[in-house]
């Protein structure tokens, strides 16, 4: 029995109590009728909750019509979120509100009565200008009658808000992952196919291994170009998308480092900020990390490295807890990290771990074919980036042929770049190389004069070293061969282009 079959009875049993009183009936025929209507009672106290007071606790809004669209309640909510007093609604009818058309806005009490079901929609208040999620049901009476339609309204600004937040965040999301492609496309470095045997071969192994997640330990002198190539095997990788992140482990100073990598928390040491630091390795997370000058990158910390690459998660700085990664390391170092580890300074474990994949970048003295190549493009990349049209006296590429490059390719990149702002003629020339490169007199010569015959026995020379480096294995053994002192040959090498290092057993 409902509460309000249990009240509709309870009058009925008064009325019947009088009559029996009036009729003078018998007394234990009234009082069983007391005795019921006590009982009834009981059971009705028992479960009496107070409704105005749930409903005004409510935090949503509630709105109830009777079954003629009559506002008959409206709880403390609903004048909250509406801005709408109760009395401007009670006791009138939703079709006079609506028609008046300054109050509400998407009421569903009409569809309600109308559809006879429950329905909901977005309504606004024209007082506050906020919008509701109204949700309208009805209650039908024993005759299947609407006899109320109860209306509950949530206040959804906030929603909204949150939405058009996160609408706005997406939308800046997008334009920062434009804009990073566009960096990344700008600050990655053309690459220029090697005409030298060994170097054009990288580009093969490259292609190969940039799809694979295999850690990459590129090697060469200042300026060969490591960075470039670093920048191709993530650029062909399947994380090309994804972050890479470039450390130069010599530029960071050792104490400072350990912190830089692998971040910290709050509080963790004197100096940490108030609100910690996420990681480079984390903010390499899903992507590559370059590690740049691994070679310089202090013992502790190596041990350190080793231990996140073998079980492929960090932990900040003062945390205890760890954090998943996956990532694909390059690194690179311009020191022969092979004697490193020889010598005790770099770890043996670290340096099988990283060198999966070797390359090695040979100097631009030892790769002499790719010297005029490098020369006409960077010649090209400055005159177009001045508006400038030189080109190259007869002779000035034999100079820069002849010239070391101690610096490489980056070397010979600045050079080419100050003859281009600073030269006022049309034609590079020889002399204005000389001066630039601080030749001596002998390698003038070589520029101005350069002899068919002198080229012939550099050719003839390069021969007879390499097929003795070859053989012997050694450069002490090769020099004995050729019935030279080790230093002498060693200096041959280094002005011919040969890097006996190559040749060793
Ligand atoms: N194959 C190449 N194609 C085009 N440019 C190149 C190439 N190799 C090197 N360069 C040029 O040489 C410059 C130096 O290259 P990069 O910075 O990669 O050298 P690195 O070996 O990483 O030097 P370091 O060891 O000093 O960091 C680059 O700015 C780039 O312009």
């Amino acid at each position: 029995m409902t509460d309000r079959e249990k009240i509709i009875k309870l009058h009925e049993l008064v009325g019947k109590i009088y009559e029996k009183q009036q009729k003078q009936a018998d007394v234990t025929e009234i009082k069983s009728l007391v005795d019921t209507y006590n009982e009834l009672y009981e059971t009705l106290i028992e479960n009496y909750l107070d409704f105005k007071e749930i409903s005004d606790h409510l935090f949503d809004g509630i709105y109830v019509s009777d079954g003629e669209g009559k506002t008959i309640y409206v709880n403390e909510a609903y004048s909250r979120i509406t801005g709408i007093d109760k009395h401007l609604v009670l006791n009138r009818t939703v079709k006079e509100i609506s028609q008046e058309g300054k109050i509400y806005q998407g009421a569903v009490t009409m569809r309600v009565l109308e559809e006879r079901k429950r329905i909901s929609s977005i309504g606004k208040s024209l007082l506050n200008n906020r919008e509701h999620l109204v949700t309208g049901s009805p209650i039908m009476d024993e005759h299947g009658e609407i006899r109320l339609v109860v209306i509950n309204n949530r206040d959804i600004t906030e929603l909204r808000d949150l939405e058009q937040e996160i609408c706005n965040l997406k939308s800046h999301r997008i334009k920062a992952a434009e804009e990073i492609k566009f960096l990344r496309k700008q600050l990655s470095n053309e690459i220029i196919e090697s005409q030298e045997v060994d170097t054009k071969a990288i580009f093969d192994v490259i292609e190969t291994i940039a799809p694979t997640d295999v850690s990459v330990l590129i090697t060469g002198e200042s300026g060969t170009g490591k960075e470039v190539f670093a920048d191709a095997i993530f650029n062909k990788s399947n994380r090309k998308d994804k972050p890479f992140v470039k450390i130069n482990c010599a530029a960071i100073p050792a104490e400072l480092l350990e912190s830089e990598l692998f971040g910290y928390e709050k509080g963790a040491f004197t100096d940490a900020s108030k609100k910690g630091k996420i990681g480079l390795f984390e903010l390499a997370n899903e992507g590559t990390i370059l590690l740049d000058e691994i070679g310089d990158m202090p013992t502790k910390l190596q041990i350190k490295l080793l231990r996140v690459l073998q079980n492929k998660e960090i932990m900040r700085l003062g945390s205890t807890e760890t954090i998943n990664l996956d990532i694909r390391l390059i690194a690179s170092t311009n020191k022969d990290l092979h004697k490193e580890m020889l010598a005790g300074r770099f770890r043996k474990d670290l340096y099988y771990r990283i060198n999966v994949v070797p390359i090695h970048l040979k100097s631009l003295r030892e790769r002499k074919c790719d010297i005029i190549v490098f020369a006409n493009y960077f010649l090209e990349r400055y005159n177009k980036k001045y508006g400038k049209n030189l080109t190259f006296e007869k002779g000035s590429l034999k100079i820069l042929e002849a010239y070391d490059w101690p610096g490489n390719i980056r070397e010979m990149e600045n050079v080419i770049e100050r003859i281009v702002v600073v030269n006022r003629e049309p034609v590079i020339k020889v002399k204005m190389l000389q001066n630039l490169l601080h030749l001596s007199d002998s390698d003038k010569d070589e520029g101005q004069n350069t002899s068919g015959l002198k080229d012939e026995v550099e050719r003839f020379e390069t021969q007879i070293i390499e097929k003795a480096l070859k053989q012997h294995g050694s450069i002490n053994k090769a020099a004995k061969a050729l019935k030279i002192s080790q230093p002498a040959l060693s200096k041959k090498c280094k002005r011919i282009g040969v890097n006996y290092k190559d040749y060793l057993l």
